[in-house]
């Protein structure tokens, strides 16, 4: 997982030359640096998980494990749990009905194993048995769910440490359906940090939304959509540790090396 940390734009020489040293760098950098970091268009976005799925013989569950372990980490490494005041590490999970949603359910299991406490909404589950599993496992593992979306802001902000946002992806088309809107609009307002798992849900995976969703924390899978320039909270992350060197060039993707393990 590569983390990109904010500086400022008047050292932009000194931290450039440190990024490349230390493969980390700001989220405001990056918008400088953009000739070394690829970010993808939706359809590049969808082509890049096709080919991992077909010519690279990956499962889904397989890179979607690896995929939620690492939101679950990067969440870990920005807020500790112990330092957690609301409700005992306690954190809301939302999973909308595509594979943004699978990733939130992983990334939910990994946090219960990491001491955080999480509750999961998940009001629409596509009915296949990657997602049926998925559900059994963080039900086996005693992970609550929501039946309705608090709509109350004060609740959560009570309720919750962190929201998770794995409502939507790559794949998702503007404007958002009724069913999710009202979850969308509700998390807008909410002060709890928002950790959005690759792309903020609601914005235009290319063009991203002014008035949408503002997430602290964004961990982009694979390589950064061209939204996340316009990101503005705290932490940028890249998780999604699985491109094979030939896929990676054949797209240009410019990754940075992860460092360590
Ligand atoms: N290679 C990788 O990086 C991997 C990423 N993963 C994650 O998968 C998502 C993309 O998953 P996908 O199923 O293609 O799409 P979404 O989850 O974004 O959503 C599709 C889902 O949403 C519905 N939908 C679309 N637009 C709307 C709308 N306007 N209103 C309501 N509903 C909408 C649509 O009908 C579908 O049901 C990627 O971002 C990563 O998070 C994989 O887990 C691993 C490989
Ligand atoms: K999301």
């Amino acid at each position: 997982m590569i983390v990109f940390k904010t500086v400022y734009t008047r050292v932009l020489s000194q931290v450039t030359q440190r990024i490349h040293r230390q493969f980390s760098c700001s989220t405001r950098i990056m918008a400088v640096d953009q000739g070394k970091l690829k970010y993808l268009g939706q359809v590049e976005a969808q082509k890049i998980d096709e080919e991992l799925f077909t010519e690279y013989a990956f499962s889904v569950d397989q890179l979607m494990e690896l995929a939620g372990y690492s939101c679950a980490v990067a969440i870990a490494k920005c807020y500790p749990v112990e330092k957690l005041t609301q409700g005992n590490g306690a954190v809301l999970v939302c999973c909308g009905p595509g594979n943004n949603g699978g990733d939130g359910l992983v990334c939910a299991r990994h946090l219960k194993i990491f001491g955080y406490n999480p509750t999961l909404f998940y009001p629409k589950k596509p009915n296949k048995p990657l997602f049926d599993n998925l559900t059994k496992q963080c039900q086996g593992m005693e992970l609550p769910f929501l039946s309705e979306f608090p709509t109350d802001v004060e609740v959560i902000q009570r309720s919750y440490s962190l929201v998770v946002d794995a409502l939507f992806g790559f794949s998702f088309q503007p404007p958002v359906r009724p069913l999710f809107a009202g979850v969308i609009d509700t998390l807008k307002k909410v002060e709890t940090p928002i950790c959005s798992v690759d792309v903020p849900s609601g914005w235009n995976v290319e063009e991203g939304d002014p008035s949408g969703l503002q997430p602290q924390l964004l961990i982009s899978l694979t390589a950064p959509k061209r939204c996340a320039k316009l990101f503005k909270g705290r932490f940028h992350y890249l998780g999604g540790r699985f491109v094979p060197r030939a896929l990676e060039h054949k797209y240009d993707l410019q990754l940075p090396p992860y460092p360590g393990n």
